[in-house]
């Protein structure tokens, strides 16, 4: 493994590579061994919440390795237009004349592809899409090429998926040197790649992987210190999601934060291949937030259970009321039988959702439980957003009930110090909406009493401030 400093030398000719800022004075990041694991960056010195962490730019982008996300034209990644075979014979689907013959197209992927024969014939192919982010590696320069392989990857026979797609549909062998390196970005790919999303006409996006050298080098935390975003150019954008000190560790979560510990170790043990072991993790209560917690089966009881030692997943769990104890077993009956009611419930529409929630929901497990935060986030993820509930469908109580849920789901969030995340970011948005609505309504409720100059100054001053919300059309 490339020791930190080399590693730091090798970030910051990337961002000059990059135009990007990297004058090492102003950095407020270093990179340095992680009790975590390997390197990781850290603080230079204070950083106040909000403030800019790194901006960096991919080093390679590209369609993501998985059917859902396809089709799309490989240069501009448009995908709800028609897509034919590129006419210079390399098996892709391109939009237009110009995409076909865009020099980024050729000289990234097609000329490669073209030598290697594709044998899909005049038409083109869904799995030689998957295998672009490989091909387009080998275009790298040098450094670009150390600044890769000095990545953490994964060994074993799951990762490099793409090689195996790529030999199935050519008819000439690849050269060894070029497969053994497109492999090794396969695996450094499945172990560090960000998803991001190309944005379309300034309406659809579609979603894309993308190679961040300064973002690869951010170790996991479940109650992370930073938040990132990508803008439209796709430039990834790292901020400090609370106050940080001097010295410690710049983390990031590769999780859902409104998981459970049980779920959220699971997850990163299968995809990551670590063991999670952060101060949410170690912690019965998830940093009090009762996140994991399921109702005692005791009746007389109204206690909640938690896991002994959430570190070991085979631990046995105890009420903090009544003290019963119930084995690792029974937790795994009773966790699959509410999964199985949930997953049915997920199938309704989301007014069912709802009803779900308030009645049979809060009954089989703790407001605080993940199952129970996910519903909610769902319900506030519809409500004013999908066909037949639209801002206007809505009646007055669900427009309350959004806005209540939003106000649950960001205390979850604070209690377990996630200070401005994303997550949090994006229900205070929805939340944002819905008071909006609110007031909308309260007005035009009393629109009618023209003669009220009160009513009439309240409009005006709400519509001001309406006017002035960025991205915001009333
Ligand atoms: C994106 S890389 C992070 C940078 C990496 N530590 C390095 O030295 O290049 C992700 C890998 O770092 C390690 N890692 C990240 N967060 C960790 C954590 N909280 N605990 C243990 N290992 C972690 C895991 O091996 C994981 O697959």
């Amino acid at each position: 493994m490339l020791e930190p400093k080399a590693m730091e030398n090798l970030l910051q000719l990337h961002l000059e590579e990059q135009n990007l800022p990297s004058n090492s004075e102003n950095q407020v990041w270093t990179v340095q061994y992680s009790k975590l694991g390997g390197r990781g960056l850290f603080a230079k010195h204070d950083i106040k919440q909000g403030e800019i962490i790194f901006v960096d730019k991919p080093l390679i982008l590209g369609p993501r390795c998985y059917n859902k996300y396809l089709p799309m034209c490989v240069n501009c990644y448009k995908s709800e237009c028609p897509l034919f075979p590129c006419d210079n014979g390399c098996g892709l689907p391109v939009c237009s004349n110009e995409c076909e013959n865009s020099l980024n197209h050729i000289n990234m992927e097609c000329e490669y592809l073209k030598k290697l024969q594709p044998t899909c014939g005049t038409m083109w192919s869904m799995e030689l899409l998957q295998t672009v982010v490989p091909i387009r590696s080998l275009t790298l320069s040098k450094y670009q090429r150390g600044l890769v392989i000095a990545l953490q990857c994964h060994e074993g026979p799951r990762h490099g998926r793409e090689i195996e797609l790529l030999e199935k549909n050519i008819g000439n062998a690849i050269d060894d040197n070029d497969k053994e390196f497109m492999l090794r970005v396969c695996r450094v790919f499945d172990t560090n790649a960000f998803e991001t999303a190309a944005v379309i006409d300034n309406s659809t996006s579609i979603s894309l992987r993308g190679l961040y050298p300064l973002g690869a080098l951010q170790n996991h935390c479940c109650a992370p210190n930073t938040r990132h975003y990508f803008n439209k150019e796709g430039i990834m954008v790292t901020r400090a999601a609370v106050s940080i000190a001097k010295g410690e560790e710049l983390t990031m979560t590769y999780t859902d934060l409104l998981w459970d510990t049980s779920l959220r170790r699971r997850y990163l043990i299968m995809s990551k291949h670590f063991e999670c072991s952060c101060h949410r993790c170690s912690d019965p209560t998830e940093l009090g937030s009762n996140v994991g917690a399921l109702r005692c089966a005791n009746i007389k009881c109204f206690g909640f259970i938690f896991p002994d030692n959430p570190l070991n997943l085979k631990t046995a769990w105890t009420c903090h009321e009544c003290k019963s104890k119930v084995s690792k077993r029974q937790i795994d009956v009773v966790r699959s039988g509410i999964t199985a009611i949930v997953n049915e419930i997920l199938a309704d529409p989301p007014r069912k959702i709802i009803k779900f929630i308030e009645s049979e929901l809060n009954t089989l497990v703790p407001m605080t439980n993940h199952i129970m935060l996910d519903m909610k986030f769902r319900a506030v993820s519809y409500f004013g957003r999908v066909d037949g509930l639209q801002w206007k469908d809505l009646t007055d109580n669900e427009l309350e009930l959004k806005a209540k849920y939003c106000n649950e789901l960001i205390n979850i969030l604070d209690q377990m110090n996630c200070g401005d995340c994303q997550k949090k970011g994006l229900i205070l948005y929805e939340f944002y909406c819905t008071k909006r609505e609110q007031l909308l309504r309260q007005i035009s409720n009393i629109e009618n009493d023209k003669n009220n100059l009160l009513t009439i100054n309240i409009k005006n001053f709400v519509l001001q401030l309406f006017i002035y919300s960025p991205g915001n059309k009333i």
